[in-house]
């Protein structure tokens, strides 16, 4: 490039800023006026409303004048958190006002324009001149789409069409171009190094600069229902999300708020790490949540749900438990849509009979019991529905409590529980009664009087739990509904481990969602309609059952899917999940993409990873060291290896994970180095890390990156099943720059098919 258009370049760039740093001023001075204003109308509220309760119209008059102080209020503050955070946007730009330009000449048109594409959109103050377009906005999708030739974009009003004469990018720090480079269609090799040959971070970036043409349609594709990405590991699959999650917001921004989105991730520590994506690209984070905690949520405080890691734990190690398979198995049938099959055909059987019921409590004392219950529901109308006839039942239940409690009225307890009564009601009944109080009656009919309504008052107090545990359907016992369920579907060994748990009140995970698909079906399902966007990401650890009931449950949402079939951990992984996800789907609601590059790891570390699982997977040209293997003679010597390598790429790395295979090992391992090497145990509750040394089981590494990764132990002693082949994958893919694997004696043998060309055997 030359030196003239290097400095025409940087003109525009400094001309830019000074318009940027003008607005900034002048917003910065509207915004201390608002905010002044702000203060001044809650200050002088109340002066400018006129309060008059004296009739009906002045109280109407009065109501009316407060609401329009109200909305002028909340007018000023949202204008005001609009301009606060268009300033935080401005100040963004200040730094680094673009990213990427394109000379486009419309169809029809004689000259061409200039696009330079940002962060956010900057237009000149009579809102006609672009100076810099939102990466979102619709013109700014030739930058992603094309390289220098014909192009098109989509628009609200049609597609246009025309001629790219200039793509750029530009690498802009603290106003001054540092790198500058003319691209073809990808976005430039050049940058995508200066990107990715950087070092890794606790938190996840944003790749708006350098977006791909293949997940930019991802991004912004808003046709299907169900939108599912299988992605090779380190493709941009969750960047992709991200992005899409702002690409969203921006483009529906009149219709849809962050807090419609929901997210659902694959541990507390994955949360953490992308929580700063969207508010870098001005936008506000989405739900985000685990699947745990949304099952944890629903089931509510009664219940305690085993966690998911629980059950990875046991797969992982239990092998020799004799129940194993057994257990295995269950999990399988449990997270498939067969069990929802088998679920319906029971459920339809509970028409006829079958349902459970628990008695109607009062003082320790049965009041219905729950045969009665039974005779009632059973009694109803059998073509009505059941949570229909549920409702039915509710009142004649309550009808039958309303009858026991005048009764209960002239029981000995009442005058006890009377005589217990606050100072305070008394006085209220009193005063009560006196205003009753005709010109006749005497203190006798006075005191019988009180008496009454004190009776009323302390029966009513009483059965308010009574009849609140009728209408929320509590004697519906569908705990022992569902072990009725598993009785009758699964083999006796495999109905045990269950039923066990679930009478300690203790939820194994892969029966917590057809439970509660079980009580929404029977009670009917507390729906979330205000939710318009699912994404599922790391989906491969879903089961199709818990995609059937995501679904179920959100209603009015469109699901983005995202997930690796080869990194998938869970004892249900067999079952191929995507599939079953999309026959819940009719075909034309479907978009499916498929990303096969990898851009997290180096040449050499994916040339190594991708021969454990024989995929197709396209590294990113980017150098380093080719991978290396450790052989140790016994444990004591792995530690120490371990530590020295450690040692050794600290020099050069700033985060650095040691990934074990349970959280088991990694504890084991963590007490026996942790004299001698600073490092971190990272727990499943674990919400963030510093760039340091960490000591994470494989499971809890997924979705999150290292500059540097050591496995641990990847010896044929601890990785000898070929269900753990995909495992090794995922772990191995964790590394952006450097590999290790340590073993003892003999590495694992699903390592053995590795070209010995991939890696350094050492030492
Ligand atoms: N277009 C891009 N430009 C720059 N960096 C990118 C791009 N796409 C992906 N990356 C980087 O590659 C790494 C992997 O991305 P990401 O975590 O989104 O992949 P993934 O498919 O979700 O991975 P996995 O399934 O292995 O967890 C991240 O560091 C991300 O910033």
């Amino acid at each position: 490039m030359s030196r003239n258009e290097w400095q025409e370049e940087q003109q525009r760039v400094n001309f830019v800023v000074e318009e940027v740093k003008k607005r900034e001023i002048e917003l910065k001075e509207k915004l201390g006026d608002v905010k002044a204003d702000v203060l001044d109308i809650r200050k002088r509220f109340w002066d400018d409303v006129t309060v008059n309760f004296d009739t009906a119209d002045d109280a109407a008059e009065t109501h009316a004048s407060i609401k329009q102080q109200a909305e002028l209020m909340s007018e000023r503050e949202r204008s005001h958190q609009h301009d606060i955070k268009q300033l935080k946007s401005l100040h963004k730009l200040k730094e680094s006002p673009y990213f990427g330009r394109i000379d486009f000449l419309e169809e029809g048109e004689t000259e061409a324009e200039s696009v330079y594409i940002g962060t956010a959109s900057f237009v000149d103050k009579n809102g006609v001149d672009f100076y810099v377009y939102d990466w979102r906005a619709p013109i700014s999708s030739l930058y992603y789409d094309y390289g220098p030739g014909p192009g098109s974009y989509e628009t609200p009003t049609g597609l246009i069409s025309g001629e790219i004469n200039v793509k750029k990018q530009y690498i802009i720090r603290q106003g001054c171009i540092e790198h500058m480079f003319n691209t073809g269609i990808t976005i430039g090799d050049e940058m995508l190094q200066e990107v990715l040959g950087g070092r890794s971070d606790s938190q996840m970036k944003n790749i708006v600069a350098t977006i791909q043409k293949e997940q930019n349609q991802i991004i912004r594709n808003d046709r299907g229902k169900l939108l599912i990405v299988q992605g090779v590991a380190g493709s941009g699959k969750t960047s992709a999300a991200l992005q899409r999650v702002a690409y969203l917001l921006y483009r529906f921004r009149n219709t849809l708020d962050a807090d419609q989105i929901v997210l659902f991730s694959p541990n507390p520590l994955f949360n953490s790490y992308i929580s700063t994506v969207l508010p870098e690209l001005g936008e506000e984070n989405m739900q985000q949540t685990t699947f745990q905690d949304y099952l944890d949520f629903r089931l509510g405080d009664e219940w305690k749900l085993e966690d998911p890691f629980n059950q990875i734990e046991y797969v992982l190690s239990a092998r020799n438990d004799q129940e194993y398979q057994e257990k295995i198995e269950s999990i399988k049938l449990k997270s498939s849509l067969n069990y929802m099959q088998i679920m319906d055909d029971f459920i339809v059987s509970l028409e006829k009979g079958g349902l459970v019921f628990k008695d109607v409590i009062f003082k320790g004392q049965t009041l219905i019991s729950k045969e009665k219950i039974n005779h009632y529901f059973y009694e109803l109308d059998d073509t009505v529905s059941i949570p229909n006839r549920f409702q039915m039942v509710v009142e004649i239940l309550l009808k039958e409590v309303r009858k026991v409690e005048l009764k209960e009225r002239e029981q000995e307890w009442v005058e006890q529980e009377i005589d217990l009564l606050d100072n305070e009601v008394l006085m209220k009944v009193h005063h009560k009664v006196e205003k009753e109080k005709k010109k006749d009656s005497d203190s006798f009919y006075e005191y019988e009087r009180e008496q009454e309504i004190l009776r009323a008052l302390v029966v009513k107090r009483r059965f308010k739990k009574v009849k609140e545990d009728i209408s929320k359907l509590r004697f519906i016992d569908v705990p022992s509904i569902y072990l009725n369920l598993l009785k009758k579907s699964l083999p006796v060994k495999q109905q045990d481990q269950s039923m066990d748990k679930i009478r300690q009140a203790i939820f194994p995970y892969e029966d917590a969602t057809p439970y509660l698909y079980l009580k929404g079906k029977l009670e009917g399902f507390q729906v979330n309609t205000n939710i318009r966007h699912v994404f599922i990401d790391e989906a491969q650890d879903y089961s199709p059952f818990q995609f059937a009931f995501i679904k179920n449950m959100f209603p009015r949402a469109k699901l983005t899917v995202l997930g690796d079939k080869n990194q998938s951990i869970y004892a249900h992984s067999k079952i191929s999940s995507f599939s079953a996800l999309e026959s819940l789907y009719d075909e034309a609601e479907i978009e499916r993409y498929e990303l096969t590059q990898s851009y997290r790891s180096t040449k050499q570390i994916i040339n190594f990873a991708k021969q454990i699982i024989d995929a197709d997977i396209e590294p990113f040209n980017r150098e380093g060291e080719k991978p290396k293997c450790w052989k140790t003679d016994s444990y004591d010597h792995m530690n120490e290896t371990l530590i020295d390598r450690i040692e050794e790429l600290k020099k050069s790395y700033s985060t650095i994970a040691i990934i074990c295979k349970t959280a088991l090992e990694s504890e084991t391992l963590y007490d026996e180095i942790r004299e001698k090497l600073d490092v971190r145990l990272m727990k499943k509750d674990s919400t963030g890390y510093e760039s340091t040394v960490l000591i994470i089981p494989s499971y809890l590494a997924k979705g999150v990156e290292f500059d540097a990764v050591v496995v641990y132990n990847a010896s044929q002693s601890s990785y000898n099943k070929e269900t753990e082949r995909k495992l090794l994958y995922t772990v191995c893919t964790r590394a952006m720059h450097s590999l290790d694997l340590l073993y003892v004696k003999e590495i694992s043998t699903l390592l053995s098919a590795i070209s010995n060309e991939t890696y350094v055997q050492c030492p």
